[in-house]
């Protein structure tokens, strides 16, 4: 490694964590850190990193609580030697869609900050309002009706803005707040994702939309590279399209178009260099895509607080029960998602059954459990399948209140009986809830994928796990059983958060690309493939593939039935 060579640093601010990670223009991890809300916060009333308001669905999390994050984060990457002069160039994530509300202060008080200070204490009048509603918000249940019927039907809004209406997209959102905090909205003057809002900290002024983050509002007009002046002007009511077209701000449509130099606060404070440049800062799902050169038939599944499948693709075909956004560094190319509310939070509290509720947090009985029960609890072929659902919180796909079902299915008959006959729980929920998360995934992307090569059935090439839930080896192994992939199983061995990973990525390619030249094009010349990944798990396997192929069909009657029952 050159000790003295650029350094380009990648930031992740997710739900739970502020993640900050190092790499040299070679694409090593030179230093790492992170800020966990719950445990390293002072003074914050939170949990799992947000403020939850049962009675009104209501999720978020206070700024300062994040501005707090970065001075520690950035100290302690100082204090494992990391050298800030070394340090060319910036890029970063953030939760995708939470917005972040900026007062008429502001812009002076973002250019005027003291380094002798902390953030928190300067920009305490920075803001409108205190919160940022999180992704895991549901409170705008009406709003997104409006959305969804606004351009004709939610198909027609999808086509749009490459999603349907959602809970947690900004411009319901936006709504609801303009209606709920009217004093608040009008004293607004500008409106920040909450990946722009931290790309704004580091340049000291209010940094624009990234191209691929706006995707996640339902306000940007995806094929026209526009806002959608009917969605903004619904968002802004009679207070005006004009003055929400001015709070939004302008958007950067190129990921790679450097934003400027780093604020004079992290150069006094932290001694970065002054040639230290800000690149767009992006979401969380779109910076994981950039964490390695991913081809055209590999998926990612990134196992954080949400679960989220993800893959790149040339091909724009969205549809209600998908999401399609930007790329976020190459133009004509559009990332596929899936995400799920309840991931790594609903698997927590099954590990937590297992354990008897007992205070460790360990996940050996959980990953025995896994490891112990046949697929789908079946012992023999002819047994019952076992099926269920897991949704402490109320789930996006489907869309569905809060609860927890099971069902058994006979595959010789087709026949499914919601019961929890033949089920020894929590341990057979352990195995469940993986497959169930699993399945539902396998049922949505299953269109996507071409048969890889004769005799096989469609499926992945390559899977590759990210985020926290790909430490662990018992759920590798079912998503291998359930979505297959030719190639296997991988998990990054690059660093221990893709994100910022792909964030930290896409500055080396900002800062350093030649002209025209790709970033699949540098990241791909400099990956290192032997050392930067590593296969974890089988991925197709004959027989449990197909065995798994009949369960989709009985989970999508089970979600069906669910669905039903909620509408009585
Ligand atoms: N060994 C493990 N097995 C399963 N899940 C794990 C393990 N370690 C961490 N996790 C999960 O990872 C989640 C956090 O993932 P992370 O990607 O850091 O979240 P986020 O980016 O949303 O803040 C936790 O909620 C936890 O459930
Ligand atoms: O809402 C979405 C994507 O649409 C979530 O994926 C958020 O972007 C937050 O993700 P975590 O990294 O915190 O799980």
């Amino acid at each position: 490694m050159d000790a003295l060579g650029p350094i380009y640093l990648g930031f992740d601010l997710s739900t739970q964590q502020l993640k900050a990670l190092a790499v040299t223009a070679e694409l090593h991890v030179v230093c790492e850190s992170k800020f966990d809300f719950d445990a390293d916060s002072v003074g914050f009333t939170i949990k799992n990193g947000v403020i939850t308001n049962e009675e009104e669905h209501e999720v978020y999390a206070p700024v300062a609580l994040w501005l707090q994050a970065l001075d520690t984060v950035l100290q302690s990457l100082k204090d494992k030697g990391l050298d800030f002069g070394r340090v060319k160039g910036i890029s970063g994530a953030g939760q995708q869609h939470g917005s972040v509300y900026w007062s008429d202060a502001a812009e002076r008080l973002l250019r005027c900050l003291d380094g002798s200070r902390p953030l928190a204490e300067q920009l305490d009048q920075a803001f409108s309002y205190p919160f940022s509603p999180n992704w895991q918000d549901a409170s705008t249940q009406a709003e997104c009706e409006t959305f969804n019927h606004h351009l004709g039907s939610e198909d027609d809004l999808a086509l749009n803005t490459g999603s349907k209406a959602h809970h947690r997209f900004t411009g319901p959102q936006i709504l609801r707040f303009r209606r709920s905090h009217p004093v608040e909205y009008q004293s607004t003057s500008r409106i920040s994702l909450v990946s722009s809002f931290l790309a704004s900290v580091f340049l000291g002024r209010i940094a624009p939309f990234d191209i691929s983050d706006v995707c996640g509002m339902n306000l940007w007009d995806i094929k026209a590279g526009t806002w959608n002046e009917k969605l903004v002007a619904l968002a802004a009511g009679s207070s005006g399209l004009t003055e929400l077209k001015r709070k939004l701000g302008p958007v950067s449509e190129d990921g790679s178009g450097l934003l400027g130099n780093v604020a004079s606060y992290f150069i006094r404070r932290y001694h970065f260099s002054p040639f230290c440049v800000v690149a767009p800062f992006t979401g969380d799902n779109p910076a994981t895509i950039l964490a390695l050169p991913l081809r055209s038939m590999d998926a990612m599944v990134s196992l954080g607080t949400s679960t989220t499948f993800l893959m790149s693709t040339s091909h724009y075909k969205p549809e209600p029960a998908v999401h399609f956004f930007n790329h976020p560094t190459t133009p004509g190319l559009y990332m596929f998602m899936l995400c799920y509310k309840n991931g790594g939070l609903a698997r927590e509290r099954i590990r937590d059954a297992v354990n008897q509720n007992s205070s460790a947090k360990s996940w050996a009985n959980f990953d025995r459990m896994c490891f112990s029960s046949p697929p789908l609890g079946q012992c023999r072929s002819t047994d019952a399948m076992k099926i269920g659902l897991y949704f402490p919180r109320p789930e996006i796909v489907p869309n569905v209140r809060a609860g927890e079902w099971h069902f058994n299915y006979d595959p010789s008959s087709g026949s499914l009986t919601q019961t929890e006959v033949g089920w020894v729980r929590p341990n057979d929920d352990a195995r469940a809830i993986v497959e169930s998360q699993l399945l539902s995934l396998r049922l949505r992307s299953r269109d996507l994928f071409e048969s890889p090569g004769e005799g096989l059935p469609p499926q992945p090439r390559r899977i590759y796990l990210v985020g926290g839930g790909s430490q662990n080896i018992a759920i590798a192994k079912v998503v291998g059983e359930v979505l297959g992939g030719t190639d296997g199983v991988y998990k990054l061995d690059a660093g221990g958060n893709a994100c910022a990973l792909g964030a930290a990525y896409k500055a080396v390619w900002a800062v350093e690309r030649e002209e025209g030249q790709t970033f699949e094009e540098l990241i791909g010349s400099r990956w290192d493939q032997d050392r930067f990944v590593r296969r974890i798990a089988d991925g197709y396997q004959k027989g449990i593939f197909e065995q798994y192929g009949v369960a989709v069909e009985a989970f999508a009657k089970m979600e069906e039935e669910v669905l039903r029952q909620e509408d009585q």
